[in-house]
């Protein structure tokens, strides 16, 4: 993989508050990087120091070579546009071509399900849509590196599945990905590596220990049979309830085949390996 940034001895503090200090990471193309911690400990600084939208106290972010950003902040400037004419104004910037703009945008605006609010003006949209608006921002014109802040933060679980998919896209098309994180299912999802944000150090971690889903499940009808797909995975039962354990990678299509056979989640824990 091509290494694209690297960041040497990075301190930041603001006032006597001391964020990180002394990182040392690097970033390579295709990679996609979950940063996680608590509430205040620095994820989005640390988002911004590599847009390079804030400078760090010491130490230097290096480019090894020219590359594309794209960075979607957690909260979206609320201009007097509507959608439509934002997404106009965002191709012309980028120089994408009138044709594959209109194409493009069409086809993202009904997988996120917005194509009938084209005309709302962006101050009237909920965090959750304004999200969205972001995402397709970007899906737009892929750059080489796209750092995201909280990319989940409002939006419903439909928008999710769609933003995984297409983010999914991007990392086979090379993109190196930074985002900030605190949902666990989307970091196991679309992550290779993790940056923890914890007492003033950021440690990188890669995820390659296989992780378990531990869902309990009861069915809605008596007769309601366990079909093959649970069976693989059930492992114990107490009383209604059913315990499976699934692999990370398919944890989701195991839960839609659930819901859609009746089955109750009452349960979900992850466990690795
Ligand atoms: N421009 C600034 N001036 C002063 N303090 C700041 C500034 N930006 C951030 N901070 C402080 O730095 C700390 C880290 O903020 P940051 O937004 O990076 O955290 P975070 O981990 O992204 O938080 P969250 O999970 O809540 O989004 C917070 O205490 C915040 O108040």
């Amino acid at each position: 993989m091509e290494k694209i940034i690297t960041l040497n001895n990075v301190s930041k503090k603001y006032k006597k508050n001391l964020l990180f200090k002394d990182v040392n990471l690097s970033i390579f193309l295709g990679q996609s990087i979950a940063i996680t911690g608590k509430n205040g400990l620095g994820k989005s600084t640390l988002l911004k120091i590599i847009a390079g939208l804030t400078n760090p106290n010491t130490g230097t972010v290096k480019k090894e070579r020219k590359v594309s950003f794209q960075y979607i902040p957690e909260h979206f400037p609320k201009k007097k546009f509507n959608i439509k004419q934002y997404i106009q104004l965002i191709g012309e910037v980028d120089g994408i071509s009138e044709k594959n703009l209109e194409k493009r945008s069409k086809a993202l605006f009904e997988e996120f399900q917005i194509s009938g609010m084209l005309d709302t003006p962006l101050k009237l949209l909920s965090k959750g849509t304004l999200q969205k608006i972001n995402v397709i921002q970007a899906l737009l014109n892929p750059p080489d590196i796209l750092i995201l802040d909280e990319p989940l933060s409002g939006q419903d679980s439909y928008s999710q599945s769609v933003f995984i998919k297409e983010i999914n896209k991007l990392r086979e098309q090379k993109v190196a990905i930074v985002m900030s994180c605190h949902e666990k299912y989307l970091i196991d999802t679309i992550s290779d590596t993790v940056w923890e944000v914890n007492d003033g150090e950021v440690i990188s971690k890669r995820i390659d220990e296989k992780l378990w889903y531990i869902l309990t499940f009861i069915p809605q009808k008596q007769n309601n049979m366990l079909m093959d797909a649970c069976k693989r995975f059930c492992i114990e039962k107490r009383e209604d309830n059913f315990v499976f354990k699934v692999p990370s990678n398919k944890v989701d299509e195991f839960i839609n085949i659930m819901l859609k056979n009746n089955w109750l989640i009452r349960g979900m824990a992850c466990e690795k390996i």
